[in-house]
Formats: structure tokens, sequence, C-alpha cells
């Protein structure tokens, strides 16, 4: 790929540990980069704008794993996934495991739950009871999402704002949730650490884990 356009960065065990604390070499070395750099995680809309505000890059983001995207610190969240479907799920989910909801107060387009359930039993649940959603393993949390959402449809939606193609930028990721991330844009990369299943779809795998492989990836990139 030449130089690309945007990158698209996913934030939990991408530029963070395991213990979800940022590294500070990925922070320095995303400060420096001159594209719009746009946080794309499972996290919330108002966790999202504020790491992106205190890391020091673009204030487009990608929160809730595409369920909503946000253009400006101060704009409105774009909801692009039906909540109402996920909630639907985790009610039928309810009746086979003790589940426990993460942030549901301020989640507007999908349900997070605790990774303390068997996610491939859920998921034939889920298929059988043909409610149009997926579930998706962060590797911090489950996500219940809308079928049709995911951070690489975001990033289309985003890139199609922007008047950019998807394929001009570049994106790094960590999980599951970042597969169609990586696909969806023009270079995809995984750190060194990540889910077996990412890095089987990613272009480029890194050899550092999490930050220090963002680090290596935006040198291989030429972005620093
Ligand atoms: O919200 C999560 O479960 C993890 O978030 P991430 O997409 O930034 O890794
Ligand atoms: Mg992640």
């Amino acid at each position: 790929m030449l130089r690309p356009k945007g990158l698209a960065i996913d934030i939990d065990g991408t530029i963070t540990y395991r213990n979800r604390s940022l590294n500070c070499k990925a922070v320095e070395a995303l400060r420096k980069v001159k594209i719009p750099v746009v946080l794309a995680t499972g996290n919330i809309s108002c966790f999202a704008r504020t790491a992106a505000k205190l890391i020091g890059v673009s204030d487009i983001v990608i929160c809730e794993n595409g369920g909503i995207v946000r253009f400006s610190y101060d704009g409105d969240d774009i909801v692009l996934g039906d909540i109402s479907k996920c909630l639907k799920a985790a009610e039928i989910l309810k009746e086979y495991f003790e589940i426990e909801f993460l942030d549901a107060e301020y989640r507007k387009s999908e349900v997070c739950l605790r990774r303390n359930f068997p996610i491939e039993e859920a998921r034939k649940i889920l298929h059988d009871a043909k409610l149009d959603v997926k579930i998706v393993d962060s590797g911090f949390a489950y996500h219940i999402m809308d079928a049709k959402v995911s951070k690489g449809r975001a990033l289309e939606y985003i890139a199609d704002e922007l008047g950019i193609s998807p394929k001009e930028f570049a994106a790094i990721g960590d999980s599951e949730n970042d597969i169609d991330l990586i696909k969806a844009a023009g270079l995809g990369i995984a750190v060194g650490d990540a889910d077996l299943k990412l890095k089987m779809e990613a272009d480029v795998v890194v050899s550092k884990k999490n930050g220090d492989g963002v680090v290596e990836a935006l040198e291989l990139l030429g972005l620093i």
C-alpha cells in the first residue's frame, strides 16, 4: 500500500496492555502521525471520545464496535445498530446463563456482557433464535451486536463522509471484533499478541505486542 490517507486503530489490547492501561510509547507515536487517526473500539461513545481527546488523535471515532460513529467531540452519536434485537437476544441468553451486563445504561446500539459463559453455546442459541444478531469476542468482553454492524461497516460510513475510500485506510487491531475492520481497510495489521483469528485475516502481523507492535506498524507504514 502507498502511504495511507487514514489510520483506524483499536483501543483495548492494541494501544493498551492486558490490564487496559495505555502503552505510552504507542500514544507518543500516534501523536506524530500526520493523517487522521480514528479510534475504533467496542467501548461506549463517552469513553471513546474522551480517549481520543486525551490521546490526542482525531475526534472521529467508531464506538460500540461500529454501532455508533461520531465526527466531532461536541457532536452527536450517529447510531448505526438496533439495540432492541440485542436486548431480546440477551433476554434469551439469560434463560441459559448467568449473564452480567457491562455499561448497560450507556449503550445505544449493542449489549456488552462479561466473558463468563460459553460463547460457542450462546452462538448456537442465538443462531436458532433468528434475531439477526451476532455475538463477538473482543478479548475483554462479549458483545451482542446487530448483525449488520461492524467496525468495518462504520469505517466505510466514515470514509464515505470524508470522500475517501476505506481502502485508503490502514487498520490495526488485536481481536475478533477487528476482523471486519482490517478487511474493510486497504491494509490490515494485527499486533504480535493478537487473537489467531485476526492474525489469519491480516495482511501484516507485526512481531511486537500491543502498543509496541503499533509503533512497529507505524514505522513500517512510514507514518512516523
Ligand atoms: O470494548 C471492548 O470489549 C474492547 O474494546 P476494543 O474494541 O477497544 O478492544
Ligand atoms: Mg481490542
